[in-house]
């Protein structure tokens, strides 16, 4: 089954305690920082911190990213530490070109190769966060076969626009727009950006809302108290389980009877349909609502 990434929260890399107990908040991904949210003066310690806590910490309950700098400061060393720290996902923050994520992706190789792991183990993410990289995202999108999603990063992208963020999310329409299209043509993961108002629940429920309409997998926060609330949107209602299973039992006939559409309820079921209802069957176990014996 696909994986799903409702929810991929960041962690500073300079935060020894946070990185300790980050897995205790049920996040699908975590993020471990050495960007933005590391001071210049701390890279090389949180570089360190962040390597030694994926070598001893046990994080196989979710998966984990690493935030780098890009390959113009400190990047190659943080994509050698993190790569020979088994890392999961790399994610380039400021990605404005296709080319941006085939060099991140050489590095990568080489890395692998002088670590003894398989070339290809270490997938990546691209976060775009420029008016460029939002104009280049198809081509980011299809750069490399390591790419598992793309992200926006809103905060740069509207000082990029000579913009801020408003309540009703207009001036980021068009961003989430195009890179959810990216992603889907290419085949990946498209992740909503961050809400950096961690007090505002009513905000932050309803953008929630408008990313899940669109049709984003899920979204970067910043802090576990923003899971459980992005948990609540995604998780679908009874009827849509019901409905779901419906779906997948009748579909399940029919294929054994050598037909690829059916009615439920008096609706045509083809694949498309089926599709969305596997999506609502994963989202229902991974909400714990059912087992996945139940289907
Ligand atoms: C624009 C960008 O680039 S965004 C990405 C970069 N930014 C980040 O990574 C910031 C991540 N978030 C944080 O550092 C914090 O949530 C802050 C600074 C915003 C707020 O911190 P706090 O005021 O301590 O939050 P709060 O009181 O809700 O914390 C509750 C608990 O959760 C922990 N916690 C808070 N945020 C995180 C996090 N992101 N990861 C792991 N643990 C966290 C706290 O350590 C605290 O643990 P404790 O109860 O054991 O002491
Ligand atoms: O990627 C994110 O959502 C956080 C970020 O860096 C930004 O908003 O600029
Ligand atoms: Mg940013």
């Amino acid at each position: 089954m696909e994986r799903l990434r409702r929810t991929m929260m960041f962690v500073p890399g300079s935060n020894a305690s946070m990185l300790r107990d980050a897995t205790l908040y049920g996040a699908d991904s975590l993020m471990f920082d050495l960007e933005d949210a590391v001071s210049l003066k701390e890279k090389d310690s949180a570089r360190l911190l962040v390597y030694h806590a994926l070598r001893t910490f046990d994080y196989t309950s979710v998966e984990t990213v690493v935030r780098i700098n890009g390959l113009d400061t400190v990047g190659r060393q943080d994509v050698e530490a993190m790569v020979s720290a088994g890392v999961n996902v790399i994610r380039l923050p400021k990605t404005e070109t296709a080319q941006d994520i085939v060099d991140v992706a050489e590095v990568i190789t080489e890395m692998e190769t002088k670590y003894g792991i398989k070339i290809g183990t270490i997938k990546m993410m691209a976060a775009i966060e420029s008016a460029e990289g939002v104009l280049n995202a198809r081509e980011i999108a299809q750069a490399s076969e390591r790419l598992i999603g793309i992200a926006l990063g809103a905060e740069d992208y509207v000082t990029n626009m000579k913009t801020h963020r408003y309540p009703d999310g207009q001036e980021l329409f068009f961003a989430r727009s195009f890179i959810l299209h990216a992603a889907r043509a290419a085949g990946i993961a498209a992740i909503d950006t961050v809400y950096s108002d961690i007090n505002n629940t009513k905000g932050f429920l309803a953008e929630v809302e408008r990313i899940k309409q669109l049709g984003f997998d899920g979204k970067s926060v910043i802090n576990p108290r923003q899971i459980p609330l992005v948990n609540s949107v995604y998780e679908p209602t009874e009827k849509e389980i019901q409905q779901a299973k419906e779906v997948i039992w009748g579909i399940r006939e029919a294929q054994a009877k050598g037909s690829g559409v059916i009615s439920v309820n008096g609706k045509m079921v083809d694949k498309p349909i089926v599709e969305r209802a596997e999506r609502v069957i994963a989202l229902a176990i991974a909400a714990k609502l059912i087992s996945e014996e139940e289907v």
